[in-house]
């Protein structure tokens, strides 16, 4: 059976692809920080995949190292990488930004979506045909809005290496996706406000935004694609939001 890790497995767009490699029969690899969720992701799905809980914070280099290192034989044959651990914090404007807010994104979506690449890619390389990295980005890599600063820049990041990343992988079978979703309802906007449910409920509400089972599909649809296939880029919407015209400061 192809087997899926997945960063940031406990919420969201991660616990949703989960269910849904678990649906396609996926052995699987879960992987976040809090112990609880990925015990009752175990409860859940254990009876019907083979499957691995490894709490994790993707910050920490060595025990990504470690824990990638520590995958038991039957665990080794990864076929996808979901790169999914993820956040944004801080939505008030750059001039009021706590830079401790700042370094956590940086840290999170970037050094520590590279620090599992890093420690995946032999793995995925042994895999070969039919490997892939699926690096989840986002729309505000391209379009900026009030509020986005650093957040938007991560995302930036996050898609520029997964281009260079293919360019080191030609000839290796190994395939990378940059999937970047717009507004999407998951626990992303609690995160963000720390803890705030009405600016949640506000931003979900009175308007239909994705489901993390939506973009849970788009991800289970790339990594099963054949083998000669790679998406490069994959921007998903709701249907019901698009771009703002930019803004003119007036008198
Ligand atoms: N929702 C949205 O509108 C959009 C979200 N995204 C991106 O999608 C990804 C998933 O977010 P989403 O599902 O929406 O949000 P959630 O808050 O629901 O899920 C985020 C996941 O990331 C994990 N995570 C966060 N920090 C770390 C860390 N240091 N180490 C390990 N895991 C971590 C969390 O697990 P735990 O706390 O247990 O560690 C959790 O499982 C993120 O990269 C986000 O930037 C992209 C576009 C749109
Ligand atoms: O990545 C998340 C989508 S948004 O909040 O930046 O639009």
């Amino acid at each position: 059976m192809p087997i899926a890790m997945i960063t940031g497995a406990t919420s969201g767009f991660g616990r949703a692809a989960a269910r849904r490699f678990a649906d396609a029969g996926w052995s699987l690899i879960l992987t976040g920080r809090r112990q609880e969720r990925l015990d009752a992701l175990e409860q859940e799905l254990a009876e019907r995949v083979e499957m691995l809980t490894l709490a994790l914070d993707v910050r920490d280099a060595e025990a990504v190292k470690h824990a990638v290192e520590s995958l038991p034989e039957a665990f080794r044959g990864v076929t996808c990488l979901l790169n999914n651990a993820g956040l944004a914090l801080a939505p008030q404007p750059s001039q009021q930004v706590d830079l401790a807010d700042w370094h956590t994104m940086i840290d999170t979506n970037v050094t520590g979506l590279v620090n599992v690449t890093h420690a995946m890619l032999p793995l995925l390389i042994a895999t070969g045909a039919g490997a892939s990295i699926i690096n989840i980005g986002s729309a505000a890599a391209k379009w900026p809005y009030a509020g986005g600063h650093v957040y938007g820049a991560t995302k930036a990041f996050v898609e520029q290496f997964s281009y260079n990343l293919r360019c080191d992988l030609k000839g290796t079978g190994v395939r990378v996706t940059d999937i970047a979703p717009g507004l999407a309802e998951t626990e992303f906007t609690l995160v963000r406000t720390k803890g705030d449910e009405a600016a949640s409920e506000a931003l979900y509400g009175d308007t239909t935004p994705l489901q993390a089972k939506d973009v849970a599909e788009q991800i289970v649809h790339v990594a099963t694609l054949p083998a000669h296939i790679n998406i490069n880029f994959l921007e998903i919407m709701p249907t019901r939001q698009s771009w703002s015209p930019t803004h003119v400061e007036r008198d």
